[in-house]
């Protein structure tokens, strides 16, 4: 197969057949008429659990299975062209089909159609009554969300289901930030579901929650014996899970900054050595991360590297918080009817105290802690909204000096301004640009008074 005289001069061309059996999903070995492995993909090796070296040169009963026809296909000695096969406990439908040179066998190449045969009844079956090409995903890692998912009304979530509408076809990195429970896990699943790679896996990982000296080997997988307790057949990182498809990376901004260079190589790049691996092994995978920190910031302190942050904040995506939104009183009422469905609760009218509570309410939690007071709400009837706690004592001053004290003259200064706020946004049923203008204060200064009471909290 000659390459087009066109096709790059000075390609390295073995290079180049390489790397596209490496990107070919599907499990690939080839063998001679003696049975011996000539040729081994990254991903057939991935699934054995060694590098190629270890394969090449022995014979195919050894590597793969001891039931396996290729050698015989390699010889010329039988027709079976596809039978089931168990490899290292995966149950494969192989593919074998000798290789010819001028009329005379020189060999077999095995391919291994679907490494799981529980997809494989799906797709035939998908097939099968539909004659249609496979819609389902073949993946376990699958989006759970899509835009649908992503509730709001309004011209600023129209501009957030418009950002994630135009990264959602590219294969650039996308930065979601927002508060924490704001929607950014439900916005990098939708861009995911978007894409065209939505039928290929969608894995995620929070940077935040894995100690540190994990987050390599769950990022960049390992090689069999790597360090103390890995497993002997090593294991693929999540790149690796990922290609093809899409690493959801959340909580980025918690990423140890020694780790962030070899982030930085493999979104970079696209390849990957796993821990304690000799040679880079090639990926397709898209990145979107997620934090609710704001990354500029984490920069300008060194606590995250600027080249990583350019990288990664190529498409952005802005999840607003919900004290932004003037949605408040349609999306709980949108995530009432979820709730009450999901959990086989009954439909509870509104009281309007209870919205007025709710439209004056701070929602540090955002649509995550509006949930939860909407699940109290329909199984109590009441707002869901914790508590006021009881304003501190003040400290006895008085009755060691005689004197008023100032704190009980500030406290109660503090519930007569609580009291006046709460009054105003009852009477404005939440509405808090209209509070601040009948207070006479700037909007600012409201959030700021309603962040400082713990009556609000
Ligand atoms: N616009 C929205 N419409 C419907 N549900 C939403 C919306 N935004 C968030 N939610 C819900 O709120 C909860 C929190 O959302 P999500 O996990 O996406 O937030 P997050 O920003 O990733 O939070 P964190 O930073 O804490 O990880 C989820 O139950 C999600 O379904």
């Amino acid at each position: 197969m000659p390459f087009p005289e066109w096709f790059g001069s000075g390609q390295n061309e073995a290079e180049f057949l390489r790397r596209v059996l490496d990107h070919v999903s599907d499990c690939l070995v080839a063998v001679d008429t003696n049975g011996r492995v000539v040729l081994i993909n990254a991903p057939y090796c991935r699934l054995l659990g060694g590098p190629p070296e270890d394969f090449i040169g022995r014979h195919i009963t050894d590597v793969v299975s001891p039931q396996t026809r290729l050698h015989h296909v390699a010889r010329g000695d039988t027709s079976v062209t596809v039978m089931p096969l168990e490899v290292r406990g995966h149950q494969l439908l192989a593919r074998q089909v000798p290789v010819y040179q001028d009329e005379r066998i020189i060999g077999a190449v095995g391919l291994a159609l679907f490494s799981n045969m529980a997809a494989l009844k799906k797709a035939v079956a998908v097939v099968g009554d539909q004659g249609r090409a496979i819609q389902s995903p073949l993946t376990p890692w699958t989006a759970r969300y899509g835009l649908d998912d992503i509730l709001g009304q309004g011209a600023l979530m129209d501009s957030v289901r418009a950002a994630i509408e135009q990264a959602a076809p590219l294969s650039l990195p996308v930065l979601v930030q927002g508060e924490t429970g704001s929607g950014k896990e439900l916005a990098a699943n939708a861009i995911h579901a978007l894409s065209p790679r939505a039928r290929r896996p969608f894995v995620w990982v929070n940077c935040a929650s894995i100690p540190e000296s994990l987050i390599d080997a769950e990022l960049f997988g390992y090689e069999g014996g790597a360090f103390t307790g890995a497993r002997t057949r090593g294991k693929p990182g999540k790149f690796e899970l990922a290609s093809g498809g899409t690493l959801f990376l959340d909580e980025i901004g918690d990423m140890p900054l020694n780790l962030q260079a070899s982030l930085l190589r493999a979104v970079q790049n696209q390849e990957i050595v796993r821990v304690g691996g000799v040679s880079p092994i090639p990926i397709d995978t898209r990145v979107v991360c997620a934090t609710h920190r704001d990354l500029q910031e984490r920069v300008d302190a060194g606590q995250f590297r600027a080249d990583l942050y350019y990288r990664l904040n190529v498409l952005g995506v802005h999840m607003p918080a919900l004290r932004e939104r003037d949605d408040l009183a349609w999306l709980a009422d949108q995530l009432l009817e979820r709730i009450a469905m999901r959990e086989g609760l009954p439909r509870r009218r509104v009281p309007p105290s209870v919205r007025a509570r709710w439209l004056a309410f701070d929602w540090l939690g955002n649509v995550r802690q509006l949930e939860a007071a909407l699940l109290r709400f329909l199984l109590s009837g009441e707002a869901g909204l914790p508590e006021a706690p009881a304003a501190k004592r003040p400290q006895s001053v008085a009755g060691r000096h005689g004197t008023p004290p100032m704190t009980t003259l500030q406290a109660h200064i503090d519930r007569e301004r609580d009291a006046c706020i709460r009054k105003t946004l009852a009477e404005t049923a939440g509405d808090k640009d209209e509070a601040a203008r009948r207070l006479g204060i700037s909007r600012a200064t409201l959030y700021r008074e309603l962040r400082r009471s713990p009556a609000w909290s």
